[in-house]
């Protein structure tokens, strides 16, 4: 595991999916791929704010994807029961994702988008494995700290979306440069908040 900073907390695990599994994952998601969009207040859009093609894979889907629900599990401590499908993600050449936050704060979507959230509460933590390594760009960035992670496949990058007291964190604003020179594949998980109470307890921020 290597520290990439504190503030955020943003940490690597390096070697946690083999070349193979990284394979399994590509050819799974390549023959069902979607152009995606971004979650938004009035549901997701095709605009350029993201231009990459993805497919949600169900963590009960296979044996590899349940592996790597229980790998995620002991990784992170945290209880995946309740969180999201896995979205495995392609960028092409040019492929990025402009400047976000994964949570939705849910203290300011409107009533009616609740649902979305409502169950599973925020997205507290985020994981990104790399599938792939990129020839040239495709950099997860971290602007607020300065962080910048070039994919590397078989490595892990994990970091939490909310402080210990449930409020959104925005320095956590980050993207994906565009992919200069080859292909970029990760995978993505996104934890929720429920069932994470007695693992990552609710603490005041600290003064
Ligand atoms: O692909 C990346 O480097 C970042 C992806 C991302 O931020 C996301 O899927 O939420
Ligand atoms: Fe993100």
């Amino acid at each position: 595991m290597e520290q990439v900073g504190l503030n955020p907390y943003v940490v690597l695990y390096h070697d946690v999916i083999s070349p193979q599994e990284s394979a399994q994952l590509i050819e799974l998601a390549a023959s069902d791929l979607k152009a995606s969009g971004v979650f938004q207040a009035k549901g997701s859009t095709f605009k350029r704010l993201r231009t990459v093609k993805a497919r949600w894979i169900k963590k009960e889907f296979n044996e590899l994807t349940k592996r790597i629900t229980r790998r995620i599990r002991d990784m992170t401590g945290f209880d995946l029961k309740e969180g999201e499908k896995f979205q495995i993600i392609n960028y092409g050449i040019g492929g990025h994702y402009n400047m976000h936050k994964d949570y939705f704060n849910l203290t300011k979507i409107p009533y009616k988008e609740v649902a979305l959230a409502k169950h599973f509460g925020d997205r507290i933590a985020t994981v990104l494995f790399y599938l792939s390594d990129v020839e040239q760009g495709g950099a997860t960035v971290f602007p607020m700290s300065g962080y910048t992670i070039y994919p590397r496949a078989g490595t892990a990058l994990l970091w939490y979306n909310l402080h210990t007291d449930g409020h959104c964190d925005p320095s956590t604003l980050h993207a994906a440069c565009p992919v200069m020179v080859g292909s970029k594949w990760v995978m993505t998980e996104w934890i929720r908040e429920r069932g994470q109470m007695f693992i990552r307890p609710c603490l005041k921020p600290s003064a």
